[in-house]
């Protein structure tokens, strides 16, 4: 958690005179020493100056009833922020930031409220079951050798907490837990939803939090399962999966089963899969990482962006059989080829075989591979037009646990849609469109057009006609297509029934029902067949 603890500290919270001294007598002899310090600093090499602090710290330490608890930033090997961190800087920020004398102020992402923090070396004071504990946020650089490609990563932040030995054990059991679930439920309760997408490799450059594989705006699709349209058993049994898999930690952890689900969203465009998804993401109140596949250059790469992703989240990928040559990479080469393959040895780098792209296998080891476990409850998303053409190894269950067919518009979404869009639950119309959707396929999407009023002022009437309209016009035109069909079958039949003629003269002519006593008829009919048998012989 990068929690580091010291016993007495140089930062005595300014609280407290409890060694007995007077006020004056404590700032002359801090200013004195102050001032013979910053003399000597000035003349002092870097390491000296370190080894003296140390000292300084260890004497300070043997007679001082103080204990320091420093919370820094950054894990030793870590690029991203500890979360102690950020949980105690949400919890001050919330709570004792009123108290402080200097303040930070930053307008987070998307949001349209000011947030204050403490500013850097400014101390504040916090109660608990009365105790005084004293916070200071302290900002070092750090004596390294390294040529740092970012500046900001010289700085070195930390917040220290100063306290009376007395409290340790209250701290220690009590204090810190409740700053940390403070400070997470401060962050929940600010947050604001992100949708991410991946950057092109080019442009990982790095960030305060590291380098920035993704990029993110605010999340703000209102779309809901209320507004969602579409069989209301089928959400139910959507709304209750989720619940239970977002619940579902120590059932998961029972069963030996990373924290991960995966939903394929199927179906024709415009029946709701993008609008599906945001749904999700609002219930369960998760980030959406769109992962733009074509732009992945490698599995590597692959594996990278999944490393950096953070929290609870929904990964998507969209039209699945578009982004990538999926099935190909599955074709069995010929013989020829085999054999002049070099033998693949396991350092082998997978790319190479596929120009730098991304694999099937590299696709299936980034959605269950041991790396897909790491962080915590993730939720995978494909969609796609064409179920047909994916590959089974990709949508089978345990990858993609949940298949969701968004189909055509049917009434019971079409009553969501009408009362979304004109807030009607019943209407006159209804009976014929209820009719009208049994026999004609249309989107919601091309419904919820229907329903759309052109003006601000909503005439359902008008909305509903027009729908029925449009319904009406679907309908014809599905009839118009289906005719030419018809008629081709009874034309193929036809054409049948003639070469079954040409092949057996005599029964073509009792079938053909030709009129067999008139002479005149028979004699044109046998002349019409020798000249085509003449034909067929020529030919
Ligand atoms: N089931 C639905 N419920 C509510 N609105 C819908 C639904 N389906 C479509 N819509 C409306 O139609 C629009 C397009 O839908 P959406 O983008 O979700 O379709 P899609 O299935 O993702 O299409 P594509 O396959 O082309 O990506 C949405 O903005 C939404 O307004
Ligand atoms: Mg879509």
């Amino acid at each position: 958690m990068g929690l580091e603890m010291v016993g007495g500290d140089a930062d005595v919270p300014a609280y407290d005179s409890g060694f007995g001294y007077g006020w004056a007598g404590v700032w002359s002899t801090l200013a004195s020493l102050l001032f013979l310090w910053s003399m000597v600093q000035d003349h002092l090499p870097f390491q000296l100056e370190d080894h003296l602090a140390a000292l300084a710290r260890r004497v300070l330490a043997a007679v001082s009833p103080y204990v320091t608890i420093t919370i820094d930033e950054h894990a030793a090997d870590s690029f991203a922020r500890s979360e102690a961190y950020r949980a105690a800087e949400a919890y001050l920020s919330a709570t004792c930031a009123g108290r402080a004398a200097r303040l930070r102020a930053d307008l987070p992402d998307g949001s349209d409220r000011v947030s204050l923090a403490v500013d850097d070396h400014v101390e504040v004071v916090d109660d608990f079951r009365g105790a005084r504990l004293c916070w200071r946020k302290t900002k070092t650089l750090r004596h390294t050798n390294v040529i740092a490609w970012n500046p900001r990563e010289e700085e070195r932040r930390a917040y220290r907490l100063t306290f009376h030995r007395r409290h340790r054990a209250l701290v220690e059991a009590a204090y810190l837990p409740h700053v940390l679930a403070e400070g997470r439920a401060v962050t929940v309760r600010n947050r604001q939803r992100r949708l991410f997408t991946n950057n092109t490799s080019g442009d990982w450059a790095g960030g305060e939090d590291g380098p920035r594989v993704w990029s993110h705006v605010k999340l703000e699709h209102p779309s809901t399962f209320a507004t969602l349209a579409m069989d209301p058993a089928r959400k139910q049994e959507i709304v209750d999966d989720l619940e239970m898999f977002r619940d579902g930690k120590e059932y998961y952890a029972s069963v030996g089963k990373a924290w991960k689900r995966g939903y394929l969203l199927f179906g024709p465009p415009g029946t709701g899969k993008s609008t599906m998804i945001a749904a999700m993401a609002n219930f369960l109140d998760y980030d959406v990482y769109d992962l733009e596949l074509t732009a992945v250059k490698s599995n590597t790469e692959l594996r990278r962006l999944f490393i950096e992703t953070t929290g609870k989240f929904i990964i998507v990928i969209e039209d699945i059989d578009c982004s990538i040559d999926l099935t190909g990479k599955r074709k069995k080469s010929n013989k020829n080829d085999k054999k002049k393959k070099k033998k693949k040895m396991p350092w082998d780098n997978d790319e190479e075989d596929n120009d730098g792209k991304v694999t099937l296998s590299g696709l299936l080891n980034f959605i269950d591979g041991l790396w897909s476990a790491c962080g915590g409850e993730r939720i995978i998303i494909f969609t796609t037009n064409h179920k047909e053409k994916l590959d089974p190894a990709l949508i089978r269950r345990g990858r993609m646990d949940m298949h969701i067919e968004m189909s055509y518009c049917c009434f019971e979404g079409f009553k969501v849609l009408a009362n979304n869009y004109l807030g009607v639950a019943e209407h006159e119309l209804f009976g014929e469109i209820r009719r009208l959707l049994e026999e004609v396929n249309m989107t919601p999407a091309d419904v919820a057009e229907n329903l759309m009023p052109r003006s601000k002022k909503k005439d359902v009437d008008a909305c509903l006609g027009k729908l029925v309209k449009a319904l009406k016009e679907a309908s014809r035109e599905a009839a118009l297509a289906a005719k030419p069909l018809a008629l081709n079958k009874d034309e193929d039949k036809d054409e049948e029934g003639t070469d079954e003629d040409e092949d057996d003269d005599n029964s073509s002519i009792t079938s053909s029902g030709h009129d067999s006593d008139s002479d005149d008829e028979e004699e044109k009919t046998t002349k019409k067949k020798e000249a085509k048998k003449r034909i067929n012989k020529n030919k």
